[in-house]
């Protein structure tokens, strides 16, 4: 959602925020993209080309039927007004009847066809766009927007077969047959019909391309945005009121339907004016016909056939209009479909994430069931885990200071470390590398003796790992929540690790027990259940190395002092602890304190050594002593 100074920009007249940066699938030189993306798609369907084939010609089966349909029963009425002999009508009568079933017959097996073919491709299609997402750690993270705009992305494949390949090549395929068809009774009348059906099929559809590429570019973005607006204005009321934003952030919403609505009317005014004028050419271009063949001498009863097979006719050509009308709107799905497709996945990150610490973190499915973890973890994990840092320098933009500014670290196998420090001092940061998240600027980081940045998407969660900074806990029940961790854990593993996130108490107490539902975003806990939710969790996953980014926050200080003590109990020995925390306390038992300041390590050493020297560490742990001896006194 924008910032409340975003809010206060404009009034629902005059709003025309920002929507975020442009999507590289529209814009100039969009159109090139766009044939170049449905290049890539269509390789995809490439085994499945015979199949789609078979649709096509059912499809163009379907149209001539009614085609000839239409001419057939316009032959017999004009026939049957002479009163000839039954006999003479008879097949006419059955070819009526045979042509109107069949076209029913041929339109259900050419869905089945199209939708068999395409089903099969866009299963494909699916598992490679989530083998590409699943494999991008770095990746920024996937808001609500983009992953509903994916699962329309990838939609969107689906649709050019269907909706826009299949019917238009059945247009033109129709096209052609009907011109042959008039040309049997007159040519001069075939000509005017295929001068007909051009401008139908090939000079309106680009009309219809031209008027509506630019708004229908604009569009997707537009939903996108008031799609975050919806989940900000319900998520976010209660900070919106807090900070007297609502009257602002409501304005810049209604903002944006208010463009959106405009631009919807746009579009659809001018897809009426092309379909007027598609009537327009259908009526002309029957009028057309009907003058040339009987300047040609035609028999009346064949310029009626012909002036209802043209209108026939150009109505089929118009179905490439809205053929071109899908295409356009398709683009920028596709566009990203196949930035997905065509992405090799490298092994590491090319550089800092946008946010590695959303990056390192798993991303809800809204409604959906949760998914699989990237890898089944789990504490046997034969091979060296040793950590290194050498001098590792992290810098998030060029130019800026660095949030890791040559940092060293040496976490052996069996070891627990603590990195502690200011807000900002790279923490965090320091983290997101060892899972990869964040490629290093200089120096190098090692685990079990190789660089982070050769391990695979796969490997590097078996060795490393935990609770990392803004755990997500997903809407769904307790224990489904815990088996992301240890996916095939029995009862008593989940509830030694979550007794050991101190919250066993809180499960055995609820009616539905593991299966409680925790909520949306885990809205149904508190901070601190919410916290040792995914504590819990990251004990059960037990990684070699484990990973705490701060697994007491949203604590009270006793509670955080006996859940940090039996989390470090109950990881097993030999396995590394990497502890990362504001609070100083229940850090005497652990073998070095790493003191960041500003990226840089400003003191290290065991807590004792730390507390009798002059320094951060001491003033910090006096004060932090000092509030809590006083947290505790006002405490009942
Ligand atoms: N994704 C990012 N893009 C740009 N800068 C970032 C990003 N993440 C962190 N930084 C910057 O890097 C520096 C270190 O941040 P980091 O989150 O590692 O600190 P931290 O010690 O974990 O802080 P905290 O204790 O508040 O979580 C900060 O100056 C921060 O602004």
């Amino acid at each position: 959602m924008a910032v409340p100074s975003e809010f206060d920009v404009a009034g629902p007249a005059t709003v025309d925020p920002p929507l975020g940066p442009v999507d590289p699938a529209e814009g100039p030189g969009s159109a090139t993209r766009t044939e170049s993306a449905e290049r890539a798609v269509l390789r995809l369907a490439r085994p499945y080309l015979g199949r789609l084939v078979g649709a096509g010609l059912l499809a163009a089966a379907t149209e001539f039927a009614g085609l000839a349909l239409m001419a057939t029963a316009t032959w017999l009425l004009m026939s049957a007004a002479g009163r000839p002999p039954l006999d003479r009508l008879t097949v006419a009568i059955v070819a009526v009847r045979a042509l109107a079933i069949s076209r029913g017959v041929f339109r259900y097996t050419e869905r089945l066809a199209g939708h068999d073919a395409v089903l099969r491709m866009i299963t494909d299609v699916r598992a490679r766009v989530f083998a590409t997402l699943a494999a991008r750690r770095a990746a920024p993270a996937r808001s609500g927007d983009s992953l509903s705009r994916l699962v329309s992305d990838v939609e969107a494949v689906q649709d050019l077969l269907l909706r826009v390949l299949v019917p238009a090549s059945a247009a033109a395929l129709v096209s052609l047959l009907a011109v042959a068809g008039a040309a049997l009774i007159s040519l001069p009348a075939a000509a005017v019909l295929a001068v007909g059906l051009l401008v139908a099929g090939l000079a309106l559809p680009t009309l219809a391309t031209a008027l509506t590429r630019r708004s229908a570019a604009e569009l997707a973005p537009l939903r996108g945005a008031l799609a975050a607006d919806a989940v900000d204005l319900t998520h976010g009321a209660a900070d919106l009121a807090a900070f007297g934003a609502t009257e602002s952030a409501l304005r810049a919403a209604t903002g944006r339907a208010g463009r959106l609505a405009r631009l919807e009317r746009r579009l659809a005014a001018a897809g009426f004016a092309v379909d007027a004028v598609g009537t327009l050419v259908a009526g002309l271009t029957a009028g057309a016909v009907v003058l040339v063949a009987l300047s040609a001498g035609v028999p009346g009863v064949l310029v009626g056939v012909l002036a209802v097979g043209t209108l026939s006719a150009v109505e089929i050509a118009l179905a490439l209009v809205g053929a071109a009308r899908q295409r356009t709107q398709l683009g920028a799905g596709l566009t990203r479909v196949a930035v997905l497709l065509d992405e090799t996945v490298p092994a590491a990150p090319a550089g800092p994430a946008p946010d590695a610490r959303r990056a390192a973190g798993p991303e809800p499915l809204p409604g959906a069931e949760l998914p699989p973890p990237a890898a089944p973890t789990g504490p046997a994990v034969g091979g060296g885990h040793d950590v290194h840092l050498d001098e590792v320098t992290v810098r998030y933009r060029a130019g800026a200071p660095p949030a890791l500014d040559r940092v060293s670290l040496d976490l052996r196998g069996g070891r627990r470390i603590a990195v502690v420090g200011p807000s900002g001092a790279g923490k965090s940061t320091l983290a997101a590398v060892l899972t990869g998240a964040v490629r290093p600027a200089g120096g190098r980081a090692t685990v079990g003796g190789r660089d982070v940045t050769t391990y695979s998407a796969d490997e590097l969660p078996r060795l490393i790992g935990g609770l990392l900074a803004e755990a997500y806990v997903f809407h769904a029940t307790v224990r489904e929540n815990l088996l992301l961790g240890r996916p095939g854990a029995d009862d008593e593993e989940l509830a030694t690790a979550t007794a050991a996130a101190g919250l066993l108490d809180w499960v055995r107490a609820q009616p539905a027990g593991w299966d409680t539902v925790v909520g949306e975003e885990g809205g149904q806990l508190s901070g601190g259940q919410r916290q040792r939710l995914a504590l819990a969790r990251a004990l059960l996953a037990a990684p070699p190395v484990l990973l705490l980014d701060e697994p007491t926050e949203g604590l009270d200080p006793t509670a955080a002092d006996a859940v940090l003590a039996s989390a470090l109990a109950a990881t097993p020995a030999g396995h590394s602890v990497l502890l990362i925390s504001h609070r100083l306390t229940g850090l005497a038992g652990l073998d070095e304190v790493v003191v960041l300041d500003a990226g840089r390590v400003a003191q290290r050493g065991r807590h004792a050594e730390l507390l009798a020297t002059p320094g951060w560490y001491r003033d910090q742990w006096l004060l932090q002593e000092a509030a809590e001896r006083g947290y505790l006194a006002l405490s009942p």
